[in-house]
């Protein structure tokens, strides 16, 4: 199938590629090279409006298709991700600056395994039923909800766009689904994708836009009932003011600044290994990296010297070459908040052990953002440096001396998405899993998925949670039947 990308972008809206109503378009840049990639469409209410009264339509006849076929639909675009994972996986890397590698290797197959899941899913999601004992029957419905929205951040951006779009269709939702103006080029293609599938015309809207302007049309829209979010704090606040007073169902994925605990016991070699992934991987823009390295005291040297070995041979360089362990950062404007918070570690007193500065790898990539893998040292934990989420490469190391000690400096955060253990004792993992206040927690492991477990944050991290179940049951009412025996 054709999957070029034009110099404009389009919307996608019932089932047709359109331009925004306004015409008017926003610059998207490579971040690898710093130039022009394409032109995205700058959406507002009324190129949202469109694609709700097509949602509007197209729901009568999409919430009554049976689970089966919605399975078959859902399974096909699945298929057509994977028939077509090298030209995604290309334009995922020349839009977010990730490795090419790494786009192949994990974001596009999730993708398709997000639509392949949930296709299937809903192939077993069953209505319960209750016995009062010989007075009652109650069955309880899992009904479409009707219009719902998804908005999606730029660091895995075909990942987390599907990961959303996916259980909201399979069980029976019409989307408006917005990605980040930042990362637009998957969900473009991913709308031609679509109607290559035979999705039916206005049960998938795209609509591309910033988040002040299209984003907020959609959480405003009285006719879009519930909203998938992930991004930020900040952005999830401003969603919940303005969608909490008109009652709509909430699912907000935000920020994390999590602790990845290191006992002396641990297995030395797997956790250094995952250690170098979960602080750096995608550049370190993953809300569930491990961005506070907390070390019992007995091997803290040893971890300190041996990390900055193995982050000195992280090669940071071109994200189409296949030695570059780092890629780009995602814009000019996350580049420089990065490097801000690089100077304000330094600034609170803390050592640059190793990074700390930007990176010009030459060629074709001499005028992109790239920034050195940063160790940093000699923070304490209620500094900006260890509270405030970077989203980039950037780590910091602390040091404790009892178990206690190690719960208090991983729970001293406003956050609570995810939380590293090491350590081959059994008994100290399970009573850190019971105190910390996080939603995912990884003993001896980091990001091994199994996509029907709960995912989401406590405290400012979000609200809801995402996968499994709990996404079907999140993109459904639940309607309870009570009949009298
Ligand atoms: N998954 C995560 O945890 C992510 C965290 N971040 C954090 O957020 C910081 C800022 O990055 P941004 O790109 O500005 O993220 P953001 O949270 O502003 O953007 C994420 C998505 O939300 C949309 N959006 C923003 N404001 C909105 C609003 N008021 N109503 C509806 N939609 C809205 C955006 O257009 C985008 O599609 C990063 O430096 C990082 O710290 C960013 C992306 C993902
Ligand atoms: O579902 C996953 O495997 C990962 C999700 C990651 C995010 O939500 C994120 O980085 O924002």
């Amino acid at each position: 199938m054709d999957l070029s990308i034009p110099l404009y972008l389009e919307n996608f809206i019932d089932g047709k590629l359109i331009p925004p109503r306004s015409g008017n378009y926003m610059e998207n840049i490579d971040p690898a090279t710093g130039s022009l990639f394409n032109y995205v469409p700058n959406s507002n209410e009324s190129d949202i409006e469109t694609a709700v009264e097509a949602a509007k339509n197209a729901f009568i006849q999409w919430s009554r298709t049976s689970a089966e076929d919605r399975f078959l639909i859902i399974n096909r675009i699945a298929a057509l991700i994977d028939g077509n994972a090298h030209e995604l996986a290309l334009a995922e890397t020349k839009d977010n600056g990730k490795p090419l590698w790494l786009s192949k290797k994990v974001d596009i197959p999730r993708a398709s395994a997000n639509f392949r899941f949930f296709a299937t899913g809903i192939m077993h999601f069953a209505a319960e039923s209750h016995m009062m004992e010989d007075k009652a029957i109650n069955y309880t419905l899992r009904q479409p909800i009707g219009i719902v929205g998804c908005i999606s951040p730029w660091n895995l951006p075909l990942y987390l766009f599907t990961w959303k779009i996916a259980p909201a269709l399979a069980a029976g939702n019409c989307v408006i689904a917005k990605p980040s103006e930042i990362t637009p080029v998957s969900a473009y293609l991913l709308s031609k994708i679509c109607i290559e599938a035979g999705l039916p015309n206005g049960v998938l809207n795209i609509v591309h836009g910033k988040g002040e302007e299209a984003g907020e049309a959609i959480i405003r829209h009285p006719a879009i009932k519930a909203i998938s979010f992930t991004g930020s704090t900040r952005a999830g606040q401003r969603i919940a003011s303005v969608a909490a007073p008109m009652f709509k169902k909430l699912s907000l994925e935000l920020g994390g600044k999590n602790p990845n605990i290191i006992f002396g016991d641990c297995n030395w070699d797997k956790m250094m290994r995952t250690t170098i992934q979960s602080s750096f991987s995608n550049q370190g823009q993953i809300c569930l990296c491990g961005s506070r390295i907390i070390i019992e005291e007995t091997v803290y040297d040893q971890f300190k010297k041996e990390f900055i070995e193995r982050v000195k041979l992280l090669r940071v360089g071109d994200p189409l070459s296949e030695d570059s362990k780092q890629g780009a950062i995602v814009s000019l404007q996350h580049f420089e908040k990065i490097s801000r918070a690089i100077e304000t570690a330094k600034k609170e007193g803390g050592t640059i052990l190793c990074g700390g500065k930007a990176v010009n790898p030459g060629g074709r990539c001499g005028k992109g953002f790239f920034i050195e893998p940063t160790v940093i040292e000699g923070l304490g934990p209620a500094c900006e440096t260890n509270t405030e989420e970077i989203f980039g490469p950037v780590v910091t190391l602390q040091k404790f001396k009892t178990r206690e000690e190690a719960i208090d400096l991983a729970n001293a955060s406003n956050y609570g998405l995810s939380a590293t253990i090491w350590t081959q004792d059994i008994s100290i993992a399970n009573k850190l899993a019971m105190e910390l206040n996080a939603g995912i927690l990884w003993v001896n492991c980091w990001l091994l998925r199994d996509l029907r477990t709960p995912f989401g944050g406590f405290k400012n991290s979000g609200v809801g949670r995402e996968g499994g179940w709990e996404a079907l049951r999140f993109f459904t009412d639940a309607k309870n039947v009570c009949i009298e025996i």
